[in-house]
């Protein structure tokens, strides 16, 4: 206790306790309905919905749909980070003859899969993900659209030509290692979670008690400072270590001449 609190009045502390303040913002605890039956029914006269002034600012303009998966596809849930291949299959298998089970709410629902694969109809559409990109393609299961995984770092589309996941596998051995360290220091802070997204790591806080989200974030820290090709970023209750300097010009020149 007495080596928490010092570390928490020292400057380190201050950095940390200013990322968990924006964890927390970013990620408020929230007490959901069950139910869809008391959400407002989605219609184009929503006030804000602004339909009209969507089409004419899109009049002669091409759209394109980016989209996020967890949140937006599928709702967050607690603990369904990591499922094995194996473990996919069967829940796959059983939704598909109709059985339920705790995995469902997890992956993209048969509604929103027929909802997304009808906007990727009228519209370029991208699932832009934290995630790995086999993992969100294994998920959402619809050809023809654009997957970016581990944020934009591995992106894949529906024509062949359109791949350039090379530009960042030379740090996939330093992904790697980092996993692993991380996996070692955090593995005494019960809940912890540490996903390989194969071009970025994320450590996931969701079901560690708050008592000890100083204490995961100081082992964060502490690897982070270890790699200084690395910087942090942040989502719901998640750090993520991603690659710092990519050269996007690059990509992005690149991926304009696959297109
Ligand atoms: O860019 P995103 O697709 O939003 O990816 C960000 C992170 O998403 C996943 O974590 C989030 O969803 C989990 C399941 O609902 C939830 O338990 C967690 O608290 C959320 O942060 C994914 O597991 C991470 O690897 C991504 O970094």
């Amino acid at each position: 206790m007495l080596l928490m609190k010092k570390l928490e009045t020292e400057k380190g502390g201050a950095k940390i306790n200013a990322w968990l303040d924006s964890m927390r913002t970013s990620s408020p605890t929230r007490i959901r309905s069950t139910t869809t039956a008391s959400l407002p029914k989605p219609t184009t006269e929503a006030p804000g919905f602004m339909f009209e002034q969507i089409v004419a600012a899109s009049t002669g303009k091409q759209i394109v749909m980016f989209l996020d998966y967890d949140g937006t596809l599928s709702p967050i849930v607690e603990d369904r980070i990591e499922l094995s291949c194996l473990k996919r299959l069967i829940s796959s298998l059983l939704l598909f003859i109709g059985y339920k089970t705790p995995t469902d709410s997890f992956f993209v629902s048969n509604q929103m899969r027929a909802t997304v694969r009808e906007v990727a109809r009228y519209f370029t559409t991208a699932i832009v993900t934290g995630r790995c990109r086999d993992k969100v393609y294994s998920f959402v299961k619809l050809a023809g659209l654009y997957y970016a995984g581990s944020h934009g770092m591995d992106i894949k589309g529906p024509s062949k030509s359109y791949k350039y996941k090379k530009a960042a596998s030379e740090f996939l051995p330093m992904i790697d290692e980092v996993y692993r360290v991380l996996v070692e220091k955090t593995k005494s802070i019960p809940g912890t979670k540490v996903e390989n997204n194969k071009f970025c790591v994320s450590v996931h806080f969701r079901c560690v008690d708050e008592k000890s989200w100083f204490a995961l974030a100081d082992q964060v820290r502490l690897v982070l400072d270890d790699y200084p090709q690395l910087k942090l970023t942040q989502g719901r209750k998640v750090k993520e270590f991603l690659r710092r300097l990519v050269d996007w010009k690059k990509l992005s020149h690149r991926a304009a001449k696959c297109a």
